[in-house]
Parts: structure tokens; sequence; C-alpha cells
């Protein structure tokens, strides 16, 4: 492996010409990873590293327990060798940004471990070989911005793959059954037609009968007018779109975006950003019987992101810093922005303030977080922890509980008893899983605003385990939802979590925000609900939406009854998660 990282060095020069090749074992060169276990190179990650030059036979090729090879955004340049065919272990291969050229080389199709393929961004050239169906595991292919020409394969055997992209290629003809189900993007920029939506349909010829064949003639021509008008629309909109955001300015949201505070990141690791940014990693996950447990995809030190679950999409701590991005709002525990990096992903990342646990505890603890996976959790998807950042980064959704109960653009008619039934279901379910992990384990800042909703009201949880690592807050007492008996708000019991859970049904119920009923005498929503049941003026606490709305009463009177138990002053008086999910599905059975 040495002597062919050697070869790859002297061919291709670049930054490998840092590597201390007088340090005999090649596992402590730069971008270099070993398993030690066989003391071989399974891992070689060159973005960026100014290579140039061409890939000779017997360096890659030599390679034959690698695992991940990315040299994305380089000047490498020729033919790919065909030795990289004798790399069968590669999971991941990413050579986007380069300048390879000629065709793609037929044994790299023997290569049926690969999960992830990008070839985007080169002069790659010749016909889509239809032996990518040997590439059975694949996941992701990218083969935008090349050369590619004649009609794209009918890629029957890839089942499993869920992002593909051939745009701005010479492709013509229609596009394959198989590839029907990805959008009209990933294939722009070709002369194709087919199913994918705006492309529009193929023309048909129908030589059965003169005077139709000469108006479908005419039909078709008027079709493919339209087509390449549209097509050529749409072209435009994509290049403008891609301009804009290689120049960095990305303003398709309604509020200003601003940029991540890149400065302060870069300022204590400019250098580790700069020369190692590459995050790609191979997935394991599993499944236990009630959730999912997710994996650690990628512990990149060096740049410092840590990935969890299937974390396909990409992006590294660059793309994070140099994402626009827009504040959703500021919290106790820090500033959080919705990011828009490229190829259509938003992530939601969570800039923490006053984290008060040492490294190894935050690293330990975040990683416990993001090895849950649950239906009606959010995924954790990584996480950073620098001197000055800490930043942890989830799945964006659509919108949260209190945006539809209290936001002022939304109308609560569209919240109808099913629908808030439906979310005070899911929540139970999502917390009672997350209880279920240990008697230690808890959400600890349950509220209306941390309750995600997806556009069908699916209820996820999000942000469980965060209050652990910051500081206690003093006037926590003044949220709304935080049980009379919590002193540390990073010290959060089961009991106390199920009083905020009591707090959220009642929020459900009455349409009131817990934050806004408090006031200066103590009065909060449970002790607001329980004054007015107590006087048996019962119907009177409901949200007056939803008595206009339906008639529910039976059900609404029932989790009324449980959101009080749930609020109860005592404790042990409260019922346990496992109790209060059953007693919420035989409501609604
Ligand atoms: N993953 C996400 N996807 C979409 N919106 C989110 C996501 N996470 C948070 N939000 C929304 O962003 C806004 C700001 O969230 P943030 O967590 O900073 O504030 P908070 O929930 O009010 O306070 P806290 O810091 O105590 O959790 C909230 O309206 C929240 O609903």
């Amino acid at each position: 492996d040495r002597a062919a990282l050697l070869y790859l060095s002297a061919a291709a020069r670049g930054r490998t010409l840092l590597w201390n090749t007088t340090n005999s074992n090649p596992c402590s060169w730069r971008g270099v990873t070993c398993d030690t276990t066989i003391n071989r190179v399974t891992e070689l990650r060159l973005p960026g590293y100014g290579l140039s030059g061409e890939m000779p036979l017997n360096s890659i090729g030599n390679l034959s327990e690698l695992r991940t090879l990315s040299l994305r955004r380089n000047s490498l340049s020729g033919f790919l060798p065909s030795d990289l065919g004798s790399c069968t272990e590669l999971r991941i291969l990413n050579l986007e940004s380069n300048n390879f050229s000629g065709a793609i080389p037929s044994n790299f199709f023997n290569l049926n471990n690969l999960l992830r393929v990008s070839f985007s961004g080169n002069r790659f050239s010749g016909e889509i070989s239809d032996g990518f169906n040997n590439l059975t595991m694949l996941k992701i292919l990218y083969l935008e911005n090349n050369n590619f020409s004649g009609s794209l394969p009918d890629l029957k055997n890839l089942s499993q793959l869920n992002q593909f992209n051939v745009s701005f290629n010479r492709l013509s003809g229609s596009i394959p059954s198989s590839l029907g189900k990805f959008l009209a993007p990933s294939f722009l920029g070709n002369s194709l037609c087919g199913p994918a939506g705006s492309l529009g349909p193929c023309p048909t010829n129908n030589p059965t009968n003169q005077s139709d064949k000469l108006s479908s003639g005419a039909i078709a021509g008027i079709v493919i007018g339209s087509v390449i008008g549209l097509f050529l629309v749409l072209l435009v909109l994509f290049m403008l779109l891609r301009i804009c955001r290689s120049e960095k300015s990305f303003r398709q949201v309604n509020v200003s975006p601003v940029r991540l505070p890149e400065n302060q990141l870069l300022s204590s690791h400019s250098t580790i950003v700069a020369e190692n940014h590459d995050i790609e990693n191979v997935v394991s996950s599993r499944k236990d019987t009630k959730g999912i447990v997710r994996g650690k995809v990628c512990d990149d030190r060096t740049d410092g992101m840590v990935f969890f679950g299937e974390s396909f999409e990409l992006f590294s701590l660059e793309d994070l810093l140099m994402a626009s991005a827009e504040v959703l709002g500021k919290g106790f525990f820090g500033t959080t922005y919705k990011a828009y990096l490229d190829r259509n992903v938003e992530v939601v990342v969570k800039r923490l303030k006053n984290v008060c646990v040492s490294e190894k505890e935050f690293r330990r603890k975040v990683e416990e977080l993001g090895a849950i996976g649950h239906g009606n959790l959010v995924p954790v998807r990584a996480y950073y922890y620098g001197r000055d950042e800490k930043l942890i980064v989830y799945d964006s959704m659509p919108t949260s509980l209190s945006a539809v109960l209290h936001g002022e653009k939304v109308s609560k008619e569209a919240l109808t008893w099913v629908i808030r039934s439906r979310i005070a279901q899911g929540v139970a379910t999502g917390l009672e899983y997350l209880h279920s992990l240990g008697p230690k384990v808890t959400h600890g800042n349950i509220k209306s605003s941390n309750i995600l909703l997806t556009e069908y009201y699916d209820a996820y949880v999000s942000e469980f385990g965060i209050a652990q690592l910051i500081s206690s807050i003093s006037n926590a007492k003044m949220t709304g939802y935080c049980a009379p008996e919590v002193t540390d708000t990073r010290n959060v019991s089961q009991e106390a979590d199920i009083y905020s859970f009591g707090t959220i049904l009642l929020e459900l119920l009455t349409g009131k925000n817990p934050n806004s009923v408090i006031n200066e005498e103590g009065i909060d929503l449970p002790k607001w609900v329980k004054s007015i049941v107590k006087e048996r003026w019962t119907i009177q606490v409901f949200d007056p939406e939803l008595i206009r709305l339906q008639n529910s009463e039976e059900q609404m009177v029932s989790l009324l009854h449980l959101a009080i138990s749930c609020t109860s002053h005592h404790p042990e008086r409260r019922p346990p998660m496992a109790d209060i999910t059953r007693r919420i599905k035989e409501m609604f059975r």
C-alpha cells in the first residue's frame, strides 16, 4: 500500500507532497486511514489537495482493501486507470470536480460493493454503460456535468438507488421507466423525454394512416416545440440558480438569509477546514425492536464533523459554513439556523451556547443521542465540537406545533380534533420510546416549539437530551412547561418530562400558549385548567375552534383528565409514559 501511495504521489503532484514519506507507516499520512488489524489502507481522502496529472496504473488499483476513495475538487485528468476494478471492497467513490475524461473502464463495473458514486463535474464521455446494473447496492449515482452521450440505460437492477443525476450531458431519447421516479432536475440539460415531470412525454409515431400521420406529425411538432421551449426556460432558470449558488448568494428564503458564523470557526480551525473537509462514509445501521439504533457514520476528527445514521447527503463542515442560512430563532440553548446546501438539501443547525460539559462528555452524550432512531423523534444528523463552536445538525422539518397553534400566518382550521389527537399520540409514542431506553434518559425540554410536524401533521419530538449539556437555566420556571419541582434544568427526571408532556396536551386542548398564560401570580396553564375544571365549567377550557368544528367532547374530556394527571403537582402521581401512550391509543381506537 505504501508503494502504491508513493507512486500516486509522484504522478499526481499536489499536497500529497506534504506526506512525511520518511515515516514508513503510511497510515499516519494525512488523508490515509488504515484498518490496523490487517494493516491495510481502507480510506483515502484527498479532497481539494491541488492534485493534478494522471492517476497511473498500480497506484490506487493496488489498494485492494480500499473502501472509500475521495479525490473530489482536484485537477486530476486523463482516463480512469483500468485497475481501479481491483478495488473490489470499494463502497464510496467520489471523483467529483476533476478533469477525468474518456469512457468509464469496463472493469469498473466489477465493483459491486459500491454504495455511492460521484463522477460529476468531469469530462467523461461515451455511453452510460448498462454495466451499472452490476452495481446492485448502489444508492447514489451522480454523473451530471460530463460529456456522456447516447441513450440512458434501463437501470432496473438498481432497486436501492435513491439519488440520481445525469443533468447537463449529451444524452438523448426516452427516460427508462426504472428512472421515472426521479424528478426533472436529474435529467435537465440533455435531449431526454419521458416520465420525469416537466420534461414532458416523448413524441410518438403512428404510421398506419396517412392523414393521421400528418396531423400527429403536426402535433408532435407542437409538443416538441413546447418541450424545447419549456426546456430552454428551465435550462436558463437552472443555470441562473447554479450561478447564484456558485456565487453563494442564495436568496430563496423569505427572510434575509445570513451566513453561518464562519469566521469564528475558521479563526480557530482555518488550516483544518481548508485541508480536510471530506465527510462521506459508509453507513452502518441496525434495527432494534422498537426503534432504530443508528451507527456513527463518520468520525473525521480532522474535519470535526461527526455523522450519524444514513447520512448520505453529503455536506462537510465547510459546506455547512458556506451555505446560506436563515435564522429560525434564538432559544435558551442557542441560535437555530436553517442551512441551504447544494442539491436542495436543507438541514437545521443548532449553535449551542453555555455548554457546560467537557469535550469528552459532550461527545459521549451527543453520540448517544445520535444513535437513537425512532419514527417520532427528529434524528440528529451530525455534530461538531470546537473550542468556540458546538453545533448539532438535525433534519429540517416543515413546521412545529407551536407555529401551527400560535403562529400568525396559519389558520387553526386545519387543526381538527383528529389531527390534534394524532399529534398527541405521536409525541407520546416518541417520548415513551425515549424513556424506555433507561430510567435516566429524559428529554429535558419538552415544549411545542420542539414538537415538529411534517406536512401531514406527523409529529416528531426534537432536541431530546440537549438540556443536559447546557448550564442550568435560572429562570426556567418562567417557561410554562417546567414541572414545579425542577430546580436544575440539566437534571430533569422522567416525571418532569411527563409534566411537560401533560402541558402539551393542555395546549392541544385549549389552544393556549403555556408561555403566555403564566402570570405574575404564578398562574400557569395547568393551574388555570384545574381551577376551571374544579368549578365544573370544563367545557370552557377547550379551544373554541375545536368546539365549533366537531363533536368529540367525550374524547376531549378523557384526554383532559389524562393531561391533568400528567401535570399533577406530585411527581409520583404522574403516570409513566408507557401507560399514557396506551391510554391515548385506547381513547382514539
Ligand atoms: N429541525 C427543525 N426543523 C424545523 N424547524 C425547527 C427545527 N428545530 C427547531 N426548529 C424551529 O426553530 C425555531 C427556533 O428553535 P430553537 O430551538 O432555537 O428555539 P426554542 O425551541 O424556542 O428554544 P430552545 O432553545 O429552548 O429549544 C423554533 O420555532 C423551532 O420550532
